[in-house]
């Protein structure tokens, strides 16, 4: 077939899925993932070469390559971010950075601000999701498995050693796993346990909520804006075991009031919670 024809096809079948979307919201929704999910395929095609001719293997360096890719597919969503305290992240050495995790999409929101040296703990599952699956592994993410307590902590605390000597950050969803309810899951230690083992200091990011933007239970996926505030770093020079539980705390509390600040809410009660504890945040092939 003569290329010519290709690109009508090509412009004729965008026309179509464009009109699909606009007629019906779970349509488009469904496009969009679709485009997104497609766009991190096709910037890890683009990255793993790179990688690999550049840096020759895993190494944290290729985090730079892999943050300069994602960083334009805001630009397909119509997606903006405002960003508050870069300086922040400004700290000598090593530190822990935990964040709010909120959907698939958070990846933009990471790659927006994301410190030199700094690799994240993910689920190992996302070891086998193909190409974007060996990105993620080139980058250096520390695969864990959530199903065993005993490995996952075994891992943490190898990391607690090595990202001292090799003064790396290491980024951590302390939630353990999305959640797009508009409020924040309960923190789990791992995160805190290792800034303690590492005598690091915590620095604490926030992303104000999605949900009026993104809603994976009602279809919402339209353009919007995130507001981003990097928060002081959180000492734990002199801290032992015995403070993980309040430092967890304090952090979680922080994270929560500024969350509903910048998210426009008023301040909640201790009582409020997550008001849909079920909803769905992602794709199944992440599950
Ligand atoms: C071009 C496009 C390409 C795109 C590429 C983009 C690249 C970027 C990739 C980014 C990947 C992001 C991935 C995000 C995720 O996958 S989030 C999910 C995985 N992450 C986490 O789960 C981290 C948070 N979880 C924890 O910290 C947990 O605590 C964990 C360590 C995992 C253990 O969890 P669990 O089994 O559920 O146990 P508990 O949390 O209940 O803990 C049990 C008790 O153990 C104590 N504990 C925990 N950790 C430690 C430790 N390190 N040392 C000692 N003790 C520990 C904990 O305190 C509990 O005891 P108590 O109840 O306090 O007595
Ligand atoms: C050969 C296998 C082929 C599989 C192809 C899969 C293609 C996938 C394509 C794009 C996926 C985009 C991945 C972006 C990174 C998302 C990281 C993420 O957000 O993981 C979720 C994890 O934090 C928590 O998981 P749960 O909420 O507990 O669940």
């Amino acid at each position: 077939m003569e290329p010519g024809w290709l690109l009508w096809g090509a412009a004729v079948l965008l026309l179509l899925l464009h009109v699909l979307a606009e007629l019906s919201p779970a349509v488009g929704f469904v496009l969009r993932l679709g485009w997104y999910c497609l766009l991190c395929v096709l910037g890890s095609l683009l990255a793993v070469p790179a990688c690999l001719l550049l840096n020759g293997g895993r190494t944290v360096r290729n985090m730079r390559i892999i943050k300069n890719i994602v960083k334009a597919f805001k630009y397909f969503f119509g997606l903006k971010f405002e960003v508050k305290g870069l300086e922040n992240f400004e700290v000598e050495g090593p530190a822990i950075v935990v964040s709010n995790h909120q959907s698939i999409l958070d990846m933009m929101g990471l790659m927006e601000v994301l410190p030199d040296n700094c690799v994240q703990v993910g689920k190992k599952e996302l070891l086998y999701t193909g190409i974007v699956g060996l990105i993620m592994y080139l980058g250096g993410v520390i695969f864990i498995n959530r199903k065993s307590t005993t490995s996952a902590k075994m891992v943490m605390s190898e990391v607690a050693k090595t990202m001292v000597a090799e003064n790396v950050k290491v980024w951590v969803y302390p939630e353990g796993t999305r959640n797009c309810t508009g409020d924040f899951l309960p923190f789990k230690k791992g995160a805190f346990h290792l800034a303690i083992q590492a005598q690091v200091p915590v620095i604490p990011v926030v992303y104000s909520s999605f949900t009026s933007f993104y809603n994976p239970k009602t279809k919402l996926f339209t353009s919007g804006k995130i507001k981003v505030e990097i928060l002081p770093p959180i000492e734990t020079k002199g801290l032992t075991s015995d403070d993980v539980s309040d430092l967890t705390d304090r952090c979680y509390h922080t994270m929560r009031e500024t969350f509903f600040v910048l998210s426009g809410r008023p301040s909640p009660s201790e009582q409020w919670g997550p008001d849909q504890p079920d909803v769905w945040c992602g794709t199944a092939l992440l599950v």
